[in-house]
């Protein structure tokens, strides 16, 4: 699995392998720089001991100068060449999380709390943006530079090098090998943990009003309290972790200071290194240590990214539900619908949420869909949006098979507007252009009157271009479904779905939304959703759904004369709401 994902997060990091190449390179050139500021200083220091001519030192002092310049040039190359690196990652990394995601939405997403969703998107893309500059990167370049060294200070003597490597290679290895074995339960409990605290975060705004209405602030407070000291506990023994393994590996360093110091005193006394050579390994020894001190802190790193890179690729593990065919058509022309005996059961759930129903719908007919809460109405909308999909060979458009096309294209011959419309923080135009994108600003209009929302628009400071506020908020429920139904006209398909778009509405509002539609479906097929029985006199028919399956068909006016469900549904609605008897008995709302 881990394997897996690393393959995952170095395959996303293939096409700008050069900038990795080169960022490592840097980042070596940086710690080799080190090495030789240290071992040019060592020497100068050690050389101007004897008092020679200051010519004999010039070839030191030009060093110094060198790697002291090169030490921060290539510092700072190497951290912009590795940023960017980063960023090109977390760009893939985050298209890659949206391709797994599009699939899923909606009817997959069911799956994975919304909070948990914005973890991976955000908290665990975030651990991600660790994964090359404080994982991968020191690792690479450590490696680099132990080789370096190793053949640098070989070259006084084998034994020297060798005692140099085993160092590094405590430090380098065994440690955030320790650290790992230590670490690893820690560091995930940190990526789990965090992801806990923010689900818990956003299902608290996200419910606030009902928290506080029903008095459970205080629970709500106290469980965020617990996310966030659990968090904090995991995060406090992993930093007390890496400050445990950092005064190791400081131990090492110095302990392979003196081992080397130890095996060039042999040497020494054979004459093959004078006090100078002594003087330029001690300093090179400790300055390789640089590239080996950060591998404890990348060991935990790469350890929490691929527990993050796990969980973003995850997402790609859950089956769409409505999968695409492998060679799909384009809708043939026309606009019949027509449903064969569709049955549907939700995946998990023992009953039929629709059971044998059928239908036709040629276009230019309405037909409005009704039955008590749960008889399937809603599911027989998702089901025409291919939202869920139907078993094959029972809903048809133009003849053709439903699962012959993309659900994108079968989305295209709807026109939609639901009892909660979706607005997004922008402006009118912006969510306006969800519909149509290339609409001109003339189209935008037109839509606006037929959809009667032109007195609502001549109030905005701005016109189309006024900011709507988070969810339409500055809007109120009749002006958001006004706007949901003026996107239905910019869609201009040809079959309209309504599922409830007055079931927040009053009365009046309702009417005269309802009024707006049935002039602008002129012409267009229509399926009406509705928990009401008013103002459907004009209806071509009306299917009544019980328990999800077809219990009533007809006009509103066979259907009364036939005393059945929809009959009695409707004096039962008429004694309980007497001023909403009215109907569209002539077009109008009486
Ligand atoms: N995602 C789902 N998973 C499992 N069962 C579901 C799901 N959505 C709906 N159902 C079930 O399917 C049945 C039909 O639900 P549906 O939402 O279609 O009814 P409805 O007539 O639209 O109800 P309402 O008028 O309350 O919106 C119900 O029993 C419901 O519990």
């Amino acid at each position: 699995m881990r394997a897996r994902t690393l393959r995952q997060l170095l395959g996303l990091m293939r096409p700008f392998a050069g900038w990795v190449a080169l960022s490592v390179a840097l980042g070596s050139a940086t710690v080799v720089s080190a090495m030789g500021l240290l071992g040019t200083s060592a020497h100068l220091i050690a050389a101007a001991a004897l008092q020679p001519s200051v010519a004999e030192l010039q070839v030191a002092i030009v060093g110094v100068r060198f790697f002291g310049i090169t030490r921060g040039v290539f510092r700072y190359l190497e951290r912009l060449v590795s940023h960017g690196v980063n960023l090109r990652l977390l760009a893939a990394l985050r298209t890659r999380l949206y391709r797994s995601l599009e699939p899923l939405a909606p009817a997959g997403l069911g799956q994975v709390q919304s909070g948990d969703l914005l973890s991976r998107a955000v908290g665990d893309i975030e651990t991600l943006e660790n994964f090359f500059v404080r994982g991968l990167a020191p690792v690479l370049t450590a490696a680099v530079v132990t080789l370096g060294a190793a053949v640098f200070v070989g070259r006084y003597d084998a034994s020297l090098g060798s005692v140099l490597v085993i160092g590094l290679a405590l430090s380098g290895v065994g440690v955030p090998w320790l650290a790992r074995r230590l670490q690893a339960a820690a560091g995930r409990q940190v990526v789990d943990a965090r992801a806990d605290y923010r689900t818990s975060w956003v299902e608290t705004l996200q419910g606030l009003g009902d928290l506080l209405a029903f008095g459970r602030g205080a629970d709500r407070l106290e469980l965020l309290t617990a996310a966030q000291a659990r968090l904090e506990a995991h995060q406090r023994r992993l930093a007390e972790g890496n400050a445990r393994m950092n005064a190791v590996n400081l131990m090492i360093n110095q302990f392979t200071l003196w081992a080397v110091l130890a095996a060039a005193l042999p040497l020494m006394a054979a004459g093959r290194l004078d006090g100078i050579g002594l003087a330029v390994l001690s300093l090179v020894t400790l300055a390789s240590f640089e590239a080996v001190l950060p591998l404890g802190t990348a060991a935990q790193q790469l350890e929490s990214s691929l527990r993050a890179g796990e969980r973003v690729f995850a997402l790609e593990q859950v089956p769409p539900v409505v999968p695409d065919p492998a060679q799909p058509t384009a809708p043939a022309l026309g606009a019949d619908l027509s449903l064969r005996g569709l049955s549907f059961r939700y995946p998990d759930s023992a009953e039929w949420a629709l059971r044998e129903v059928s239908l036709e719908l040629p276009l230019g007919r309405c037909i409005a869909v009704v039955g008590a809460s749960g008889s399937g109405k809603t599911s027989l909308l998702r089901l025409l949006l291919r939202l869920w999909d139907a078993p094959p060979g029972q809903i048809f458009w133009n003849g053709s098979e439903f699962h012959a096309y993309r659900a994108e294209d079968v989305r295209r011959l709807f026109s939609v507007v639901t009892q909660d419309t979706y607005l997004f923080s922008a402006s009118v135009r912006q969510n306006l252009l969800l519909a149509r994108p290339g609409a001109s600003e003339a189209e935008l209009l037109e839509a606006v009157r037929q959809a009667r929302l032109e007195p609502w628009l001549a109030g905005l400071p701005e016109g189309l271009d006024t900011w709507i506020g988070e969810h339409g908020r500055q809007m109120s429920g009749g002006e958001r479904q006004r706007l949901a139904v003026c996107r239905a006209i910019l869609r201009d398909a040809p079959v309209w779905l309504l599922d409830e778009p007055t079931a927040h509405l009053d009365v009046e509002n309702e009417r005269a939304l309802i009024e707006t539609v049935m002039e602008r479906t002129q012409g267009k097929s229509l399926v009406w959703v509705t928990h009401r029985l008013t103002g459907l006199e004009h209806i071509d028919e009306i299917l009544v759904l019980d328990g999800g399956r077809l219990a009533e068909r007809g006009t509103a006016a066979a259907l009364e004369a036939a005393g059945g469900l929809y009959a009695r549904t409707a004096a039962v609605q008429r004694a309980s709401f007497p001023t909403e008897e009215g109907t569209f008995s002539d077009g109008e709302p009486s």
